[in-house]
């Protein structure tokens, strides 16, 4: 509830809520009940799960108890904490096929004490007609018939998505991609970690310490120094192996961009949009202490974590932060580098699966403004770039605005420029026709991100 309307992050209970998100963590433990950070391991993992999944699965939890509701109104006059125990209890029997009856018992008891006794009788009431009809086969389905319009509707509730994304996605991909998309946005995320080499960590160091965890993971196929984890970051986190710096936790997708700058001792780099650190501190370790990396961001707080960071990742020594609006910075400063990261403000329409609330927050119109924001970024950072340099422009989007079609533009307007392709930087599966880098999270189960390479000629 928080989260829909407080702009609250779904990953509040990460870290099992210690740090910044201790207000978040007050206001859930008094409305559960219970203290969050006396979880063990397994509750935590599935207290996040339902954190995550009912956000993910709102549209269609709420078509299910708008179905079980006397009449329309009645479902949109439901008070919101109301309306999201009822989620919660959605979603532990119909995804989690947890056994009904705890979930039934459980989610009276919160409605008794968070709301009031008479609530907990209307989330039974509800609750139980929900259990008779998946015993019996017969859940409610939105049906696919009607026009564009109206299958895009049917399937935005099935698979749980904004209807302008199904649109679009369905005139972009076509409707059997875009399903499987949605699918993939749904799953419960899987995460990479790089071992920190700037620290001497090597990958089979961190495989060591997974062994002895016991944390499945698998080598990552791309990139030497990335580990794939499904289940057990939470033990890592509590291992204490982020917070002393032995490895990051970082998508392969972000990894291979790095991969595109290809970062060397000696490099003079910026990063334009540099917070929090992700890249900055992957290219940093590549660069052995030698060289220069100036990392910009106009988020102060967000660029003192990259400090601190760095500090933490032993590879501060080639790094200076500079917290500035990149578009007065080009303008007023006489830097120019060999190599320009420009990982662009974007939809993030490539990470829906790892950030829960995303899809929810992100209207049509917010791809105007970015593009808008990608153009001048891109125009300030090109100043940037020293004769015969690189400039990598990257998002973790997979629209094609903010993608091929914002290079584009940019090639218009800069004919200084031309495209340098990618199949030297990245394996041939990552590689598109016309040479830029992008990663498609259905065929390589990884994020969804872009860059093109773009070499200044004078
Ligand atoms: C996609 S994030 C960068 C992620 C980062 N490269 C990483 O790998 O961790 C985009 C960043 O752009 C920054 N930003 C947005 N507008 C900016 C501007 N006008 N000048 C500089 N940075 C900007 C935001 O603060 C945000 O940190």
């Amino acid at each position: 509830m928080r989260i829909e309307m407080g702009g609250a992050f779904a990953d509040l209970l990460n870290d099992k809520g210690k740090g910044s998100g201790d207000n978040e963590m007050g206001y859930v433990e008094r409305t559960l009940g219970f203290r969050t950070k006396d979880l063990d391991d397994r509750d935590l993992r599935l207290v996040t799960d339902i954190v995550g999944g009912t956000i993910r699965w709102r549209r269609y939890l709420d078509y299910l108890i708008g179905s079980l509701c006397h009449d329309e109104k009645a479902f949109r006059s439901m008070e919101p904490l109301l309306l999201q125990i009822l989620r919660i209890g959605f979603y532990e029997i119909v995804k989690l096929d947890m056994p009904s009856y705890a979930v039934v018992d459980e989610n009276v008891r919160l409605a008794k004490f968070s709301l009031r006794p008479g609530a907990g009788n209307m989330v039974n009431g509800i609750l139980r007609k929900l259990v008779l009809l998946k015993e019996s086969n017969s859940l409610p389905l939105p049906k696919l018939e009607g026009d564009d319009r109206a299958q895009a509707r049917a399937l935005a509730t099935l698979y749980s998505h904004p209807v302008w994304m199904v649109r679009r996605w369905t005139k972009l991909l076509g409707q059997e991609k875009a399903i499987k998309l949605m699918m993939w946005n749904n799953d419960n995320p899987s995460f990479s970690l790089r071992a920190n080499s700037g620290k001497g960590v090597t990958r089979a160091d961190l495989v060591m310490q997974f062994n002895m965890l016991k944390v499945p993971h698998e080598l990552s196929l791309h990139l030497d120094h990335f580990v794939r984890v499904k289940t057990g970051l939470q033990i890592v986190i509590q291992a204490g192996l982020l917070k002393q710096g032995l490895c990051a936790v970082q998508d392969e997708s972000a990894g291979l961009i790095v991969s595109v700058v290809n970062p060397q001792p000696g490099d003079s780099i910026i990063d334009c949009c540099a917070a929090p650190g992700g890249k900055t501190l992957y290219m940093a370790s590549q660069m052995h202490g030698q060289g220069m990396l100036y990392a910009i961001d106009i988020n102060k707080g967000r660029l003192r974590i990259v400090k601190e960071t760095a500090k933490l990742h032993q590879v501060d020594g080639v790094i200076t932060t500079i917290p500035s609006d990149l578009r007065t910075f080009a303008e007023s400063y006489q830097l120019k580098s060999d190599k320009v990261l420009l990982d662009a403000p974007c939809s993030g329409l490539g990470v829906l699966s790892k950030r829960a609330d995303l899809r929810w927050n992100r209207r049509l119109e917010d791809l105007e403004e970015l593009k808008k924001l990608q153009e001048e970024l891109l125009d300030a950072a090109s100043i940037l770039v020293k004769p015969g340099g690189v400039l990598v422009y990257s998002t973790c989007s997979i629209d094609p605005e903010e993608n091929e079609e914002r290079v584009d533009a940019f090639l218009l307007r800069h004919p200084e420029f031309r495209i340098d392709p990618v199949d030297r930087y990245v394996p041939p599966d990552f590689v598109t026709k016309r040479g830029f880098y992008s990663s498609d999270p259905v065929k390589h189960s990884m994020d969804g991100a872009f860059a093109a390479r773009l070499i200044r000629t004078l």
